[in-house]
Parts: C-alpha cells; structure tokens; sequence
C-alpha cells in the first residue's frame, strides 16, 4: 500500500450509505437498487442495457452506437459482482472472452474495444478503460466466487491482463498499455497521451495487492502518478477536465478532444470512489467543490460541452443523466461541501434514461447509486 494518510473503507472495513446520511430511507435506498438494476438489466425496452445470448452469454449494448464496448461489458460485469449477480457476470465475460479477446497480432492479450452484437469485431485495438475495468471485476469475482474452469477461473485471467497491460511490448512486439516511465495509463497502447477518466488510483491499490508480484511496485507507483496527474488535470477553479491530455495534464485537442465532455465526466466519480475506499484529501474536497459548484446554478437540460476553463460550447451535452451522477458521486470525497447534499438530491429525483443514448448515462447512473449507498465495495 502506497503512503496513503488517508482512511477510507479499506483502512476502516466501513462503507458509507451517504443517502442514508442524508436522510433518503433504508426501504427506499434499497427499492431504488432493485428497481435500477432491473430497468437496466431486465427486460424493459425503454431502459435495458443488457441482453441474454443463449444459455450462457450476454452482452451490454451501447444503444446509441449500436455496437458493445469493452467499457460497457466491464462495467456491466463490476455491477454484477458488486450486486452478487453471478449468473450475468459470467455471462458478460464468457461473451468478451470468446469475441473481444485477441490471441494474435499487435494487441495480443487485449480486448476489441467495439464488436458488433453478433460478435464480429468493428475494431482490432483495445480502449485501456475496459481492460482496467475487467482486471478488477475478475479479481473482486475470484475472491467473492472463487475460480473455476476457464474461462470463469476469474483470478488466473486478471493476472495475465494485468501482466500483458504492463509488459506487452518487451518481445519488440506492441505496447503496454501504461507509459512505463512515467506510469500513466495511455489513451490507447500505441500513443503517448492519456483520457483523465481512465486514471483510477484506487484500482491500482488493488492492483499492487493482487496483480503478479513482480509487478506490485509498478502498480504501487502508477496510483501515486494518477493521484498526481489528477491534480495537473483538472482546472484549478471549474474542476473540469479535458476528454484527452498530455502527460503533464493539459488539454490535448489534437482531435478535438480537449474539453469537458462525455469521457471528462467520470473523472469527479473516479474521485468519490478513491475517497470511498481509501479516504479523502484537502486537494479531492476542493475538487470536488469546484465541479460542483460548477453546475451548481445550470440545468441539466442546458449541460453543454465546455472548455476546462468553464466557456460553454453551444453543443448541448449528450449525457447529461450521466453527468448528474457522476457530479453526485463526487460528493463522497466531500459530504459536507455546500453543493454535495444538493448535488445528491438532483441525482435521486432523476429518473434512469430512457432512448437510444441510454446506455452512457445509465452505467454512470447505477455506478452512482451503487457508491452513494455504501454498495460499491472492495471485494
Ligand atoms: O478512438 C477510440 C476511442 O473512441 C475508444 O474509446 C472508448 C469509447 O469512448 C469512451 O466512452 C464513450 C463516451 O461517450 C459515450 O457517448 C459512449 O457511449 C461511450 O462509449 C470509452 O471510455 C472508450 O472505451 O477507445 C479506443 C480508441 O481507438
């Protein structure tokens, strides 16, 4: 465990219900868990995300791209460990590993970031947030379940991910998925810029307990670079942060991808779940501060694209569902702040996202509810 002064959940065994501390009823936290994970993987057409193959596989569609994404299948699997759904989990993964996963070529050991709902690949590279996302969800399986015969022997695979995310690349053939001098995650394996939205410290805390052993301090040092990139990434008075950037955190707009958007929005909730599970900091309060106060007087309605420094775009938001989510998630790393109880609020009176953009906004949303009830846990 990298020098950590701080104490979250994993120092103290004690997960917060921030809804139930701010006077949201235990019947009525619980209702809305069951209800949610319901309207987005059961079978109700206006709001579902995931759809049974067969006997044994599933997939999580990305409804407005109509393709399925390694970030939504490794999500979809994080939400069914956390809620000990088993029988879905095992479904997502045996999907990704049958069609997503590459056994030859430059990406060897990677995940097809897009496939098709038939399985046929739309790409051959990786996107790094999946395969951080699988790497834990398999660890916190294998612990909660146990492994069993491949492809369910959860363990042995996220091991191997994580050694190839590290090492690939050494043989002269393809790349880590993380910058192995400055330890930062890339964007994608063959670039040498990052997506702030994919650094998250607290995974690699886990990482450096589980991960190969050879590979503990790699990952002990890449939390400390996260946290640290975080800092340089975020505007020091609106607390957003680029969809692409530069290893010294500036905004990379090569492809116009340098303002706050879709990507940037996990960023806050990246930030309440590090202080959920390993405690809070004067610098993640202010953050967070910052952010929401932010949004503190807009309307979700008129969320926009926005330069980090706060000018807005016309182009409205394409998931502001999503964004009031992750804003309210944020307040994990500061539940006395002047907007976090309000933040919160606008969360639990909005409703799941109905339409065919559905699919961003409701990953982000069940994440939400799952960290503010003290259910997103270390497994
Ligand atoms: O160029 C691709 C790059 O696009 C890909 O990134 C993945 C897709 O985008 C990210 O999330 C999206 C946010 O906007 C919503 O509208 C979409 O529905 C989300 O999927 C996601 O985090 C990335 O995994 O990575 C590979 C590159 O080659």
């Amino acid at each position: 465990m990298n020098n950590l002064n701080r104490m979250g959940a994993y120092q103290t065994g004690h997960y917060r219900n921030l809804l139930l501390d701010y006077g949201y009823s235990e019947d009525l936290i619980a209702v809305k868990l069951e209800l949610t994970w319901e309207q987005l993987f059961g079978d109700n057409e206006a709001t579902r995300i995931y759809y049974p193959v067969g006997n044994e596989m599933g997939y999580i569609l990305d409804t407005g791209n109509l393709d399925v994404r390694t970030e939504g299948m490794s999500y979809g699997m994080m939400m069914a460990v956390q809620l000990d759904k088993k029988d879905v989990f095992d479904r997502l993964w045996r999907w990704a590993s049958l069609y997503m996963y590459m056994t030859s070529g430059e990406n060897k050991g990677y995940f097809a970031w897009s496939c098709n709902t038939d399985g046929t690949k739309r790409a051959n590279g990786p996107a790094p947030d999946g395969e951080e996302y699988f790497a834990l969800a398999l660890l916190f399986a294998s612990h909660r379940w146990g492994d069993q015969s491949s492809p369910l022997d959860y363990g042995v695979k996220a091991r191997a991910l994580l050694h190839d995310c590290v090492h690939n690349g050494e043989d002269g053939k393809g790349y880590p998925m993380w910058n192995r001098s400055n330890h930062l995650i890339k964007f994608v394996p063959n670039c040498e810029f990052t997506d702030p939205s994919y650094h998250l410290p607290h995974f690699y805390e886990l990482f450096a307990l589980w991960a190969n052993e050879a590979d503990r301090q790699f990952w002990n040092e890449a939390a400390v670079a996260s946290r640290q990139f975080l800092t340089q990434a975020c505007h020091p008075v609106t607390g957003l942060a680029p969809e692409y950037a530069y290893y010294d955190g500036s905004p990379n707009d090569e492809r116009g991808f340098g303002h706050f958007f879709s990507d940037s929005y996990r960023v806050a909730a990246n930030i309440g779940l590090d202080a959920e599970w390993f405690g809070t900091s004067g610098w993640m309060r202010k953050e967070v501060d910052c952010i929401q106060s932010f949004f503190a007087n807009k309307h979700p309605d008129d969320y926009r694209r926005y330069t980090i420094s706060g000018k807005p775009f016309e182009e409205k938001s394409l998931h502001p569902v999503g964004l009031v989510a992750t804003n309210a998630m944020a307040s994990l790393a500061y539940p006395e702040g002047t907007y976090a109880r309000a933040s919160v609020e606008l969360f639990w009176n909005t409703p799941v996202r109905e339409g065919n953009r559905r699919y961003y906004d409701n990953c982000l949303y069940l994440f939400a509810l799952l960290a503010l009830s003290g259910h997103f846990r270390i497994w």
